[in-house]
């Protein structure tokens, strides 16, 4: 019964953190999009967003991660049977990048709070499908575990990601005849 409540609560935690993940990159989007627009808006954009993603940070994000991870160690505490299956050590491989992923996050978000902004909002839109396909992996591992058909699940996830790549071109094609008419 415990390891069905460590179970709920490590996917809790795991909405938690993939929902504060993909909301902060979406606000650097919209950060980096302000740095384009006249004073005093742009001033008063960047000091709102940086004050959104320090808190969306701090109080959903890492909390997220960190309840997911404890809940993890309680998972494999209780059964540590588990420790010597494939799909756990593939998952945890890729855990680690999550987990490299959010820290980059941070440190992104840092630097824009020092008005340094690295990446057009174009490259954050893309930076935000890294865990996008994290997310399908790991999921993918966690349910079917080690009968995971892998032929199948690499072309799942190469068709998702030709998906997004096909679906930004067109979305960033729509977004530029929308301001070219805009303009005209
Ligand atoms: C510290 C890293 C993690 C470890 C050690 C870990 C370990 C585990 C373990 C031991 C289970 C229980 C498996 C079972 O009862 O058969 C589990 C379930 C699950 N994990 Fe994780 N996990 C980690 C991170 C994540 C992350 C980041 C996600 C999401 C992207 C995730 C998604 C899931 C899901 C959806 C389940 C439920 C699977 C099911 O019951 O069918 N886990 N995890």
């Amino acid at each position: 019964m415990t390891y069905f409540w460590f179970k709920s609560f490590h996917i809790i935690g795991m909405v938690v953190w993939f929902a504060g993940l993909f909301y902060l990159v979406r606000l650097f989007v919209y950060h980096a999009e302000a740095e384009e627009k006249p004073e005093p808006a742009r001033s008063i954009l960047k000091e709102q967003y940086e004050l959104m993603e320090k808190r969306l940070y701090g109080i959903i994000t890492t909390p997220g991660m960190v309840v997911t991870v404890v809940m993890a160690i309680a998972l494999l505490i209780t059964e540590p049977s588990l420790l010597k299956d494939m799909w756990l050590h593939l998952k945890l491989g890729l855990v680690a990048v999550l987990i490299a992923y959010h820290f980059y996050c941070g440190r992104i978000m840092r630097q824009l709070a020092t008005h340094k902004i690295m990446f057009t909002s174009q490259q954050f839109r893309s930076l935000n499908e890294v865990p996008t396909v994290l997310l399908l992996v790991i999921v993918l591992l966690a349910v079917f575990k080690n009968s995971l058909p892998l032929n199948t699940a690499v072309a799942v996830t190469g068709s998702f990601i030709l998906g997004m790549i096909i679906f930004f071109q067109l979305y960033a094609l729509h977004r530029q005849k929308n301001s070219q008419q805009a303009m005209s």
